[in-house]
């Protein structure tokens, strides 16, 4: 239940209850999460002051340049989540392949796997515009005590136990859920402590902000430019507000509060769309559904589709409800 300032660490105790296997397993890990990303928070506000901006040299199984902040982020959760023992596995957008923990006495006795994006958003880490991190989690397939499978990090999202994104902005928030809706906690600078400023969030049913990067128009499918058309057209409560910021946590963050939809569609140049199932889509897609909103392909529920690969991608809608379903009509009448 939640109360007025209180804090993460209150809050995750006070709702352990409601997690299947209440052992508490699952309340350490949100906390080692809240945890890395006060470290990951601490680096990104002194983007511009030290030698973290700009590229690492390397490039990424996606084919990107991998950011210094990419690398930073990515070895600060995988460190934190590994060295409390709660994980039996993590996948990472900058990690070709998953990563095994085998525990402190090498008996892959953990029960949670941690699929990630470290870092979202890496085009803005140099121009100060503000970025995030994305986690989902699951509960392994594989038994416990033996080595953790591909097959348990291939999950549809639908098993998902918790997702949740941290936002670097304005100001840093968490907010995530665990299937009993969807809460944001503010982090307090000057104290370090996280607090509930978001209670139970909702996506309004419309929204009058559409995002998408319209420089990839003429590649889109005919039902995504008709969407956009009909976003532009002066007629009712239309046109909607454009609002593009290239950091899909951001995009999402804003719509979530304000009414809107975000879109990463297939293209002609990119026929499966840009963004990661396993780690961007499904765990938007359900704290989307946790608030209220909605998450497709243009077809499909994002969270029913059946993942085959660590790092496929898959075009992405997600958003207010209403609207949801108006793009995907005109993506069915296409
Ligand atoms: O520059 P584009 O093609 O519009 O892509 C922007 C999208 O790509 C992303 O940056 C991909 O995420 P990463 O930065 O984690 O690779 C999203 O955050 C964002 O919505
Ligand atoms: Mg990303
Ligand atoms: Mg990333």
């Amino acid at each position: 239940m939640a109360r007025n300032n209180q804090t993460l660490g209150e809050f995750i105790i006070e709702n352990q209850k409601d997690f299947p296997y209440a052992s508490g397993e699952l309340s350490r890990l949100i906390n080692s999460i809240r945890l890395a990303a006060k470290m990951v928070n601490h680096q990104v506000n002194k983007a511009g002051l030290v030698d973290i901006t700009g590229a690492a040299g390397e490039v990424n199984i996606q084919g990107e340049d991998q950011q210094k902040l990419d690398i930073i982020a990515n070895e600060t959760f995988i460190n934190t989540l590994t060295n409390r023992e709660i994980v039996c596995g993590i996948a990472s957008e900058e990690n070709d392949d998953f990563i095994t923990i085998k525990g402190q006495n090498n008996d892959h006795r953990n029960n949670y796997v941690v699929l990630m994006d470290p870092l979202d958003g890496s085009s803005n880490i140099d121009v100060n515009v503000s970025v995030g991190t994305i986690f989902s989690v699951y509960r392994r397939i594989t038994p416990t005590g033996t080595p953790v499978t591909i097959e348990d990090f291939l999950q549809p999202g639908n098993l998902q136990v918790a997702a949740g994104y941290i936002i670097y902005g304005t100001s840093t928030m968490l907010v995530y859920t665990t299937g009993h809706g969807v809460n944001g906690f503010t982090l307090n600078p000057a104290l370090g402590t996280y607090y509930l400023s978001h209670p139970n969030m909702r996506f309004p049913d419309d929204g009058h902000i559409y995002s998408v990067n319209e420089g990839n128009y003429i590649h889109f499918p005919k039902g995504i430019k008709d969407y956009i058309k009909y976003c532009q057209e002066e007629k009712e409560d239309r046109p909607y507000t454009s609002r593009y910021i290239g950091s899909l946590v951001s995009d999402i963050h804003r719509n979530m509060i304000k009414g809107g939809i975000y879109m990463y569609p297939s293209s002609s140049k990119s026929p499966k769309g840009k963004l990661r199932l396993l780690y961007e889509c499904n765990p938007m897609a359900f704290i989307a559904e946790q608030a209220g909103g909605k998450a497709s392909d243009g077809f499909n529920r994002i969270m029913d589709i059946k993942p085959t690969e660590l790092h496929e991608r898959i075009p992405f809608i997600c958003g207010s409800k209403n609207m949801v379903t108006k793009a995907e009509s005109f993506m069915k009448n296409s």
